[in-house]
């Protein structure tokens, strides 16, 4: 498993293309018949992804946690962006299709991932983070999660957000989940953009087209840089990080927070006039 450590604002501001991509780019985590985890010391959030292809994938511990099973001291968010799947959970079993979201709590010692059709596998995309609470399993819908839609065809940033993991949805000990779909057409995500000092965020893009890319926008908002992703990767924002991207055509994408609350309100607006 990758272990990426944390980058101070003034190493960020002084990173080449190369050096930012090997810091915040998460780009090979999909990959059939497997399970693949990104550890980062943001909030010791870990960034994965798992297709069950031709066989059904057990969650198993790693050497970095020092934990007899990976929910031992972990809270995890599962959501689907491929064909219809299951997640058994210590013996409950839920039914997960595409955008849909299972969260399972600490303490939890067994997690099986499948899907119902090899020619269509389930691509769960993971988030976990510590947690020092239990919290039941829970299934959420798309359409249990009261999306909203926000911004305008005007300018560019129409799009309907879906929260599952907040607040308000499936309680989590310090875990916030959830996705975004841009309207054809639309291709600004989270513009105005924000910051929250009190929880790391993770994206990960998806039903990107083929030669199609996100420009994402991160750094101060007085000190901007640019990840240029493609279908399926991941980026890491840090708690004073904007993260808000401009794609070459609609998209979707998942994100993800831990940290200090589960207020998906609580954000630091940045005006567009003062991004540098
Ligand atoms: O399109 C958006 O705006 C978002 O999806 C914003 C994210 O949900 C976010 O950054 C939450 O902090
Ligand atoms: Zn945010």
């Amino acid at each position: 498993m990758q272990i990426r450590f944390e980058s101070s604002r003034k190493e960020v501001s002084q990173m080449n293309t190369e050096a930012l991509r090997e810091n915040f780019l998460v780009p090979d985590i999909f990959e059939n018949d497997k399970i693949n985890f990104v550890y980062t010391h943001y909030d010791r959030v870990m960034i994965g992804g798992a297709i069950p292809a031709t066989k059904s994938l057990q969650l198993e511990t790693y050497d970095a946690l020092k934990a007899n099973y990976f929910l031992e001291r972990r809270e995890i968010g599962i959501i689907n962006i491929g064909g219809d799947g299951k997640i058994t959970a210590d013996g409950n079993t839920f039914e997960i299709s595409k955008l849909g979201c299972v969260y399972v709590g600490k303490g939890t010692q067994e997690v099986t991932l499948s899907s119902n059709d090899p020619a269509n596998p389930a691509v769960f995309y993971l988030l976990s983070s510590p947690a020092h609470q239990s919290y039941p399993a829970r299934l959420f819908t798309k359409e249990d999660a009261t999306p909203v839609t926000i911004g305008s065809m005007e300018t560019s940033n129409h799009r309907t957000i879906y929260k599952y993991i907040h607040l308000d949805g499936i309680q989590s000990s310090q875990l916030v989940m959830g996705l975004t779909v841009l309207q054809t057409g639309s291709v600004w995500n989270t513009m105005p953009s924000h910051v929250h000092d009190r929880r790391m965020e993770a994206y990960c893009y998806f039903d990107v087209p083929q030669n199609q890319r996100i420009l994402h926008l991160m750094g101060e908002p007085s000190e901007t840089r640019h990840l240029w992703v493609a279908d399926r990767q991941a980026i890491i924002s840090p708690p004073w990080s904007v993260h808000s991207g401009c794609g070459t055509s609609n998209y979707s994408f998942i994100w993800g927070m831990a940290g200090e609350n589960k207020d998906y309100t609580d954000m630091d607006a940045v005006a567009i006039a003062d991004l540098k």
